[in-house]
């Protein structure tokens, strides 16, 4: 069942198109993300998901309230954490949690939050003493506050160092474990990749694509690239010839072939009835970031 849904989404500013008719559904206890390029619109998108911008047209449904009419029946079941989130610098870990406790009908109990998220030896700290990952950290466990079913996390990885971003990926799967379905914005391909059930790259306002990470990466041309170097030459053209070849390149004595699994068959088939030995031989799977590439034609 969809627990967000979201029909011809459009938002201007200043007459500028930031979002341009996007429309996804996402199920209770999916991760679902939105990746794409810089001022992509996907900021936007989730803003209006969150109540906190009004769309100019489309529809938006958060567990079947429209945010922008009913805006305290979507606090109640979503959480949101946006990119930048700032907090007074002065505030402690202990009064930011007990402030936003207080924001809602019926809050968790912060304490095992605190706990679960490694802030408990940190509640006597003020936020701006907080590292980039504690701060992460500490937004998370805000957004959590309120018990909702959604959570919306924008970059929340962005600015984290290898380990921090996987200790983060780690608490992410967590939290969809215990039930919250989650909404994330992300720059990062390998994130996507490991988190989301099925992702929507978004650019120039409109959705390209929305797959599952294999799906995507599937439909990327040549998503299956098998080199080796020949123990005798092969005749010109035969490679090119096989099922679901895209390109055949050559780097020096090594030939590197483009295609799908069937194509990697094939190439073996072809080598074994002549005699020829593949020596080197390499089997290499596309990444989401030649998904990427491919479907948006740019880098993220
Ligand atoms: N408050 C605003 N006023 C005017 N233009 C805005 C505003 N917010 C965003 N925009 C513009 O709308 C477009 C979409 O921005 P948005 O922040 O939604 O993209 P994004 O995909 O989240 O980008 P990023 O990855 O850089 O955060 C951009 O061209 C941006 O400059």
């Amino acid at each position: 069942m969809a627990i967000i849904e979201v029909s011809g989404l459009r938002k201007a500013y200043a007459g500028k198109k930031a979002v341009d008719g996007v429309s996804f559904d996402i199920g209770e206890g999916e991760i679902f993300g939105i990746l794409g390029p810089n001022g992509a619109g996907k900021t936007t998108t989730v803003e209006c998901v969150a109540g906190l911008r009004r769309p100019d047209a489309g529809s938006v449904r958060v567990a079947g309230y429209d945010p922008a009419a009913d805006r305290d029946s979507v606090t109640r079941v979503l959480g949101v954490q946006l990119q930048e989130s700032e907090l007074q610098p002065k505030i402690t870990v202990r009064e930011a949690f007990e402030l936003y406790a207080a924001c809602y009908p019926d809050p968790a109990d912060w304490r095992p939050l605190a706990e679960r998220l490694g802030l408990t030896d940190k509640l006597r700290t003020r936020f701006a003493k907080l590292s980039g990952g504690q701060k992460q950290r500490l937004s998370i466990a805000l957004a959590l506050v309120g018990q909702p079913a959604v959570v919306i996390l924008d970059e929340l990885t962005t600015g984290l160092d290898p380990r921090a971003r996987r200790d983060t990926w780690r608490l992410i799967q967590d939290i969809r474990d215990s039930g919250v379905t989650v909404l994330l914005v992300t720059h990062f391909m390998e994130e996507a990749q490991r988190l989301c059930d099925r992702i929507a790259l978004i650019d120039k306002g409109r959705i390209t694509a929305l797959d599952t990470p294999s799906g995507l990466i599937g439909r990327t041309a040549g998503s299956t690239a098998i080199s080796f170097v020949p123990s005798a030459p092969l005749e010109a053209g035969l490679l090119a010839e096989l099922p679901s070849v895209v390109s055949v390149t050559h780097e020096n004595d090594r030939i590197v072939v483009h295609g799908t699994d069937e194509t990697v068959n094939g190439v073996l088939s072809l080598l074994a009835g002549r005699g020829i030995t593949a020596h080197q031989l390499r089997v290499t799977e596309a990444t989401l970031d030649d998904a990427y590439l491919d479907l948006t034609g740019q880098d993220a």
